[in-house]
Parts: structure tokens; sequence; C-alpha cells
């Protein structure tokens, strides 16, 4: 079963098609990334799995239930970290995890809960005196009652040192060892090349990718991207490469030329760049997560520009 399936969901906000016949299925146990621009349609996608929205047209399976008519279940067996959240100021960490647990009907130690994200020794301070850090932590042990099948984390990162960031990580890894299917959102790349076994990217309320990280660089020319050190580097140089077969793009970046290669053998270009300026050292790096989200995200602009 998946844990998530949308089928043809579509939302519009009056004239705004914030989500278009959007399908997508994320299977149990996996940890799946859901990236986007600004107003792509994240957020909107994320409140009708939840049921917090309705959907103009389409269909929405969380965990086996109608996301709909079966909002309640969901909801029991779904964990929040939603975008915007806030806290209590004068009540305590254990206040807020007690009334997680009142709120879902399920008997568990709250200090136990608070110890798997790290604030059980703020336990019993007022949430209103946490840092940002120690509030998001706070809400993600609220969201944790109950051991949810799934977890849905709405920029689990944001305003997170990198300290934080990587315990995010850890948490988030340590839950889906539980069993548990995370499903969240992110405009953090680092994190989420870090953590998921397949990402989305969705644009202007269109899925425009779906696959694992390394399936994605497979799938666009930007897979690796290679730099070169040459003797003699200007503007000149740089136009001239970028006209060369086999080359998607050149910049100059720190004083090297930084190419995309679409297809074709990195050596033939690296021959051709030697015709123009001599080659003294080159390195090929894979592309990293935030060079495909940037290649997935503007193309479908260019296209339609
Ligand atoms: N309640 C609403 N009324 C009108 N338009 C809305 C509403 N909610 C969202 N939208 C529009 O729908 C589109 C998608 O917004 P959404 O918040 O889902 O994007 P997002 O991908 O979560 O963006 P961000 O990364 O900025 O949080 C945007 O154009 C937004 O302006």
């Amino acid at each position: 079963m998946a844990a998530i399936e949308t089928r043809g969901l579509t939302k519009r906000f009056g004239d705004v098609v914030a989500v278009s016949d959007l399908d997508l299925v994320v299977e149990e146990g996996e940890i799946f990334g859901f990236l986007g621009p600004n107003g792509a349609g994240k957020s909107t996608t994320i409140d009708i799995l939840l049921d917090f929205i309705r959907p103009t047209s389409g269909t929405v399976t969380v965990l086996g239930h109608d996301a709909q008519s079966e909002g309640r279940a969901v909801r029991q067996r779904t964990g929040v970290l939603p975008d915007a959240y806030h806290v209590y100021d004068r009540l305590t960490g254990r206040q807020h995890v007690e009334f997680a647990l009142e709120m879902k009907g399920v008997d568990e130690d709250p200090v136990a809960l608070l110890d798997r994200v790290n604030v059980a020794d703020a336990a019993d301070r007022k949430a209103g005196g946490y840092s940002k850090g120690m509030r998001q932590r706070l809400i993600l042990a609220m969201a944790l009652v109950g051991d949810p099948d799934l977890l849905v984390l709405d920029e689990p990162s944001t305003g997170l040192d990198p300290n934080g960031a990587r315990e995010m990580r850890e948490i988030i890894r340590e839950e889906n060892a539980r069993g548990t299917t995370i499903f969240f959102s992110s405009h953090i790349m680092e994190q989420v090349e870090a953590v998921c076994d397949r990402v989305a990217i969705i644009d202007r309320g269109e899925l425009v990718a779906v696959d694992t990280i390394d399936g994605l660089r497979h799938a666009t020319e930007t897979g690796e991207t290679l730099y070169v050190s040459v003797t003699e580097l200007d503007e000149g140089v740089r136009e001239a490469v970028a006209g060369l077969d086999g080359v998607g793009s050149a910049a100059i970046d720190d004083g090297q030329l930084r190419l995309t290669i679409t297809g074709g053998s990195k050596f033939a270009v690296l021959e051709s760049v030697d015709e123009i300026a001599a080659v003294q050292d080159f390195s090929v790096i894979e592309s990293s997560l935030e060079d495909l989200f940037v290649r997935y995200t503007t193309e479908t602009q260019e296209v339609d520009a």
C-alpha cells in the first residue's frame, strides 16, 4: 500500500491554479522530499493531504484512507510539523506534549518523547524561553505522539543552525528506521540530498520530476559539472568555450571554467577547450541537488517565456 497517493489532484484559488493535475505516489517506508520554488504548491498539497483544505478535483489517499472522507483516521496516524507553528509561551515543554497526548488520546511518557528530540532537559521550562531550534524540536515531539505511521514535515530545518539541521536529519533517520514514512518539503537542498530516498519537484503546481537523486542526475544533461583551469581566462575564452559542441553552459567560477556537458565525451570537450586556451588542470563534480533543482525549475520557465 502506498503511504500517499494523489490522482489528478487540482486546487484553484480563484484564477490561481495552486496545484494542477498532480499524480504522486509515496511508498510506505520512504523518506520523500517534496521540493519546489516559492509558490509552487507544496503547502497547498500538504494542506490537502491533511484535509485542512479541500481540492477542486482529484483524489487523495493517505495510509489507505481517503483524505477527505476519512480525514480523522488520517490525522490519527499522521504526525505533522507545520510550516507556521507556534508554541504557548506560558506552558512548559512537558505540558505541550501532554496536550498533544490528550488530543490524540494516547498514553505515553512525555519526557521520553522530548528525549527523542533532545529537549528533555528543558521539559519543565516554559516554552517562551526556548530558542527557535528548541521550539521546533518541541513541535516535532508533539508530532511524534502516538508513533505515527507518517510524518509530514513542512520546512523542518528552517531557522536551524548547522548542528540543529544535523540533529533534525538524525531524528528523521531514526524515525524512519522505526518504520515511519517521512514526507517533507524543504528549500534546503543539502538537507534533502542527505536524507531522501526519492524527491518530487513541483513548479507552478505541476510535477516536473520524481525520482531518486541519482535518477535525476542521469535524466538531465546536468549530471556532471566539469571544472577546468586554463592558462588565460577571460570573457572571450568563456564565450568560445560556451559555443563548443557538447557544452551546455560555461561560466567563470573562482578563476576556473565551470562547464556542464550535454552528453558525449568530457575528454572531447577538454581537447576542444585546450585548443582555445591551454588546459592546466580539471576536475569532475557530480551535480548537486541544487544544480538539478535549478535545472528543472528554470527550464520550464524558459519554455514558457
Ligand atoms: N488561501 C489562498 N488564497 C489564494 N491563493 C493562495 C492561497 N493559498 C495559496 N495560494 C496560492 O497558491 C500558490 C501555491 O502556494 P503554496 O503556498 O502552496 O506554495 P509553496 O510551494 O508552499 O510556497 P513556499 O515555498 O513559498 O511556501 C501560490 O500562487 C499562492 O499564492
